[in-house]
């Protein structure tokens, strides 16, 4: 089997605070092999983003990773020094976050960013990193990049800009992307052009991406494997085809359900009800059984089996695959076309789950 580009194993983040130690991460194990994209979905605040940062040595302070491994490329990261860290990043992970005004520098003309950063990681001469600067413009579709070269980030409009970010992000040839909600801040007409070329630009280079978003129509849309993420632990990873065809986490069949069917003119949504317990108020045993439908006495004292990089659903009693899933199972934003139709009962999910109806 291929080397993954990114491991990461029982990784766990905490936050010691005055009264208790937070953990937003909590034994997250998994995989990202080359050219691979793993979407990392869940609510605001299930740990995402502190999942990533976590990989990237970004963490603020108080916040620390208490335990367990990172990996990229076969060397451990995350007991590297900030300095060797800052270095990882530039060279081994480029970042594109949700705000493009985050990675650039606003006093700097782009190709100048650009120049910079693949003259500090590539052995080439200044010369031809000018001319990649160019190319790279031009491969992420800014027009006119020849002159664009000399732009400041302030002359471009926000998707021109998350263009611009990508093309940063990639210019060193790093072998793991990660993208945190690249798409969250821009218009709806330009999200999906940004996921599509993301997505073509790391296949084309065997770049492994982590995709970080809350929004399942973009993990329908670009990923390969599906990790889902509910207060700090992994609920559900496989492939996307298996797990938004046939969740078998209550909380994914839920987090389906809850998107909008945008592609189908459809308005039914199936709210979970009530909200992400807030970290420090975790209910004994499976953080979601108290939204849980089907939760019974063991997932109110047990806490959910702790899933490995292998995949599967921390449930005590996983769906069965077939339950509510239907050839509809059609996922945000025309998603899931590309998906099998596996349905054996012609419902959509979240319809017999138990969830709230939001009236068709
Ligand atoms: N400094 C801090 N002190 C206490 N709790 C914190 C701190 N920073 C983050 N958290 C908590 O950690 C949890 C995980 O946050 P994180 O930003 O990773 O969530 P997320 O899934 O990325 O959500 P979002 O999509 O809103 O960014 C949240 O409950 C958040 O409130």
């Amino acid at each position: 089997m291929t080397q993954p580009v990114l491991s990461i194993r029982n990784l766990t983040v905490d936050i010691p605070t005055r009264y208790a130690v937070l953990r937003p991460v909590d034994k997250v194990s998994y995989d990202i092999a080359p050219g691979e994209i793993l979407g990392v979905v869940g609510e605001s605040g299930a740990g995402k983003s502190m999942a990533g940062n976590a990989v990237i040595g970004l963490l603020t302070p108080p916040a620390h990773i208490s335990s367990g491994e990172v990996w990229l490329n076969g060397k451990r990261i995350d007991r590297l020094t900030p300095e060797q860290m800052r270095r990882v990043r530039g060279k081994d992970i480029g970042m594109v976050f949700q705000d493009p005004l985050t990675s650039l520098n606003p006093l700097l003309r782009i190709g100048d960013q650009l120049t910079e950063t693949m003259l500090a990681h590539l052995p080439i001469s200044r010369a031809e990193a000018e001319e990649r600067a160019v190319a790279a413009l031009e491969e992420v579709g800014i027009p006119a990049a020849r002159q664009r070269v000399n732009s400041y980030p302030h002359e471009f409009s926000g998707g021109m800009r998350q263009r611009v970010v990508i093309a940063l992000a990639l210019c060193a040839e790093p072998s793991l992307v990660i993208a945190d909600e690249p798409t969250t801040a821009l218009d709806v007409s330009v999200q999906a052009q940004i996921i599509a070329l993301l997505k073509r630009l790391c296949r084309e280079r065997g770049t492994a991406v982590m995709l970080i978003t809350h929004d399942m129509g973009v993990i329908a849309e670009a990923a390969d494997r599906v990790a889902v993420m509910y207060a700090g632990r992994l609920a559900e990873l496989g492939p996307v085809r298996e797990v938004l065809t046939a969740p078998r986490h209550p909380y994914t069949f839920g987090l389906m359900g809850s998107t909008p069917l945008a592609s189908k003119g459809l308005k039914r949504l199936h709210q979970i009800p009530g909200s992400m317990p807030r970290l420090g108020r975790l209910p004994p045993g499976c953080a979601f059984s108290p939204r849980c439908p089907r939760a019974q006495d063991k997932c109110r004292h047990d806490p959910g089996p702790v899933i490995d990089a292998d995949g599967a659903a921390a449930c005590w009693f996983p769906m069965d695959g077939t339950e509510g899933i239907g050839g509809d199972a059609t996922p945000p934003h025309g998603g899931a076309r590309h998906l099998p139709d596996t349905s054996p009962t012609g419902a959509r999910p979240g319809a017999d789950a138990g969830f709230t109806g939001g009236g068709a």
